[in-house]
């Protein structure tokens, strides 16, 4: 919806008009139905009409260190509010996984965009510390740290697990925590150059505390990485703490306002009571208890992962609604030379562009659903004692869905942005911000190779189950079904399958690869190296075929509920549309382990092109439907009345550089150089 009564660009308008679905229908259950969507735009209401929380300068045009204090000062001001918003909503609130989620989808999904273009320094709190807090802490600790921790009372948290020399690799990190009997303390060092904690957000100038990812040694002997609770900076002055060296690592490509840091430790001790010990225990004589499995450790990034999703699907549908908006407000070229110049979405290779990004976003939005819906009964069985039996699946799935969706996002936003040719590249068009977060993600909580290559591992070996006939996790069932592929009358459907066969054909490979270099005597390890490429692939593979029989069967089950005729109508669009455009994209992969003939090809890439032509007419009444607040978008392109050049124009006004007739370089170089002084 709009946040602006100024009149509306006319083609936008037509637009709107000519739609066969109405906006609101969609946007109703876009958001999960009028309530929620009720509550998101008061809450936006709320926090956007507070004048404090404009900025009076865009981003871009401030310093690091300008960004970095503007960050602070808006982010502590919302989050204020959101606090009191959230207690007057929720009275009997108590924190919880699904709560933080809640928290952290407002965050990242609407207003955290809009106020510091997708992230900030406290974001780390919200999500790792507090989460991790959670997953790992005894009742005990939880009971003293909990509260505080969520109500920011002398506590700001990061996670801090990452180092300058090893970020994938956790098991060679460095950072060592030795236990002292005697004192019943940890001592945390950092002991060289490459274990200093590198990257963690917030943990330069702005957290106190942090999670610290350390071996534990007692008594000499490792017992693996554990998670301690670490004070840095001194609660009152904020001055660090005796043995920490900590600071901000500097600008990066994007999210220039998070603030991330570096950490080293000398000599810190802690108490005993600081190491989370719900997974493992050091008793105060030093004895060590392994209550609950070592890998409940990685939760938080699990956790993370699922969420992650979401995220980026969030930037995607932001740039698809910017471009969206701007394609029929931009004119150029006409088709037909007796005619007007035209929108440029009528030139079916915009379309070709703009459109599958709407479909993909949505499409991602059913998988990330289902995905937090595995993630929160897993994590149920978890705390009774069960689930350990999922875990694969759901590490498995959280790894390529994260991995490929962050990549093809990334891809997909920066294809969005080159559609809005040259003001598609400013600043003030937003593109850069929303990319930069989007590819961001494909490195952060686990890069994309080596995440893909942890779901390859769990299909080979599901591989290898389905030839000893044991029963499969049910998102790998397919890899059990041999049948070739049988062309059907539903496009959708061959497609899905093809992709499911591609999924068996390249994880087969994978593991005939393997096994290869396995019986040239090679190590298991060395036979994986070399079998990167097969292993990787199948682990896409196997996201596309998850993603599309995803998309296919959430529509049958939205339609068994209670969607309106319009959305359940246009959501058969769109699903149909992303299935085709995933097998399209997959083309190589797909026909080299399906036999399709170039008739049957030619009819898949019709029926997308029809698809195309019937989604056009709905695509503004679509993006209007995500209901991004303009503020959200922060885009000169994108905003709800499509004044594109008049925005342009005063956004180019209010740059600094424009404030002064004269800029004091004439006086200082250009006029000494002109006149050959310089
Ligand atoms: C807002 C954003 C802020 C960003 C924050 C960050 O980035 S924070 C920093 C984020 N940093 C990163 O994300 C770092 C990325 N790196 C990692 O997560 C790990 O180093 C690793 C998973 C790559 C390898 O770990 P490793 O050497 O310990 O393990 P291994 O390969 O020897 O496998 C052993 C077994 O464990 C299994 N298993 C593994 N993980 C999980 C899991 N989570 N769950 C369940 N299972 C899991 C695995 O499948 C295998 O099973 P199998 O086959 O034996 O039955
Ligand atoms: C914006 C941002 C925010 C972050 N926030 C945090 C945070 O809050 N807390 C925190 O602790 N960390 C954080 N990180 C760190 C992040 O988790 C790591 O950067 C990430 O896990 C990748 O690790 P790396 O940097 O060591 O990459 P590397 O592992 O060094 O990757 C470099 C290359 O090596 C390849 N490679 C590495 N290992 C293998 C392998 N086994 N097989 C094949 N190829 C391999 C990779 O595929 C990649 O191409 C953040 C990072 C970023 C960019």
């Amino acid at each position: 919806m709009s946040s602006s009564s100024s009149s509306v660009n006319v083609d936008l308008a037509r637009e709107r008009q000519g739609a066969s679905i109405d906006s609101e229908d969609f946007a109703r259950w876009w958001a999960g139905g009028s309530d929620k969507l009720e509550e998101r735009r008061s809450l936006e209401r709320y926090v956007f009409e507070d004048a404090e929380l404009e900025e009076a300068v865009h981003p871009s045009c401030l310093s690091y260190k300008e960004r970095y204090e503007q960050t602070i000062v808006r982010s502590t001001k919302f989050l204020a509010k959101l606090r009191q918003w959230h207690s007057s909503k929720h009275p009997q609130f108590s924190v919880s996984v699904d709560s933080l989620r809640e928290f952290r989808v407002l965050l990242s999904g609407q207003l955290g965009t809009a106020l510091f273009q997708q992230s900030f320094p406290l974001r780390l709190h919200l999500s790792m510390f507090l989460t991790t807090l959670l997953g790992q802490g005894t009742d005990e600790q939880l009971h003293k740290w909990l509260s505080r921790a969520w109500h920011m009372d002398g506590i700001i948290g990061t996670y801090a697990q990452t180092e300058l020399g090893h970020g994938t690799y956790i098991r060679g990190l460095e950072t060592r925590a030795d236990y002292d009997a005697e004192s019943e303390e940890f001592v945390l060092n950092t002991p060289s150059l490459s274990a200093y904690k590198w990257w963690p957000g917030g943990l330069g100038n702005t957290a106190n505390m942090t999670i610290v990812l350390a071996q534990l040694y007692v008594k000499g002997r490792h017992h693996g990485l554990q998670p301690f609770l670490v004070r840095i900076r001194d609660e009152e002055t904020h001055q660090p703490l005796p043995g920490i060296d900590v600071g901000d690592i500097g600008p990066k490509l994007g999210g220039n306002g998070v603030n991330n840091g570096f950490l080293g430790l000398r000599n810190v001790r802690i108490p005993r009571d600081q190491m989370l010990m719900k997974n493992a225990q050091v008793l105060p004589d030093g004895t060590f208890v392994q209550g609950r499995p070592p890998l409940l450790l990685y939760g938080t990034m699990v956790y993370v992962r699922v969420i992650t999703l979401r995220d980026v699907l969030h930037g995607l549908l932001q740039a698809a609604t910017i471009a969206t908006r701007y394609s029929v407000v931009r004119r150029q070229s006409p088709i037909d030379e007796s005619q007007p110049e035209v929108q440029i979405l009528d030139h079916i290779t915009q379309q070709v562009k703009v459109l599958p990004q709407i479909a993909r976003g949505v499409c991602y939005r059913l998988a990330a659903d289902w995905l937090w819906n595995f993630y929160a009964r897993v994590l149920e069985q978890l705390e009774v004692g069960a689930g350990q039996h999922s875990l694969p699946e759901l590490h498995a799935l959280s790894c390529c869905l994260k991995a490929v969706g962050t990549d093809e996002a990334s891809e997909g936003i920066d294809l969005l942005r080159k559609s809005c040719g040259g003001h598609g590249f400013l600043s003030s068009a937003n593109f850069d911000s929303i990319y930069g977060m989007a590819t961001a993600a494909y490195t952060y909580e686990g890069e994309y190779t080596v995440l893909l290559l942890q779901t390859a591992r769990f299909l080979v070996r599901q591989y290898t189950d389905s030839l000893k006939r044991k029963v499969l996790p049910v998102s790998v069932t397919y890899l059990r079904n041999t049948a070739r592929l049988n062309w059907g009358k539903n496009l959708a459907e061959n497609a899905a399958r093809a992709l499911e066969i591609s999924a068996l054909e390249q994880t087969r490979l994978a593991w005939q690869s393997q096994s290869m270099h396995r019986q040239r005597k090679l190590s298991e390890q060395q036979a994986n190296n070399l079998s990167g490429r097969q292993l990787t692939a199948a682990a896409i593979a196997h996201a596309h075929a998850f993603l599309t029989r995803n998309a296919l069967q959430e529509l049958e089950r939205l339609r068994r509920g209670s969607l309106s005729p319009q959305v359940s109508a246009v959501l058969g669009q769109l699903v149909e549309l992303f299935v085709l455009d995933t097998f399209l994209r997959q083309a190589g992969s797909v026909l080299r382990w399906n036999s399709i003939t170039g008739s049957q090809l030619r009819l898949m890439e019709r029926r997308f092109e029809q698809l195309l032509a019937e989604l056009r007419p709905n695509a503004v009444a679509l993006v209007d439907g995500f209901d991004f607040h303009d503020r959200t978008l922060g885009s000169t392109l994108g905003s709800y009345d499509g004044r594109v050049y008049e925005r342009l124009m005063a956004e180019a006004r209010r740059n600094p550089l424009n404030q002064e007739p004269v800029n004091a370089t004439f006086r200082s170089h250009l006029q000494p150089m002109m006149r050959g002084k310089l």
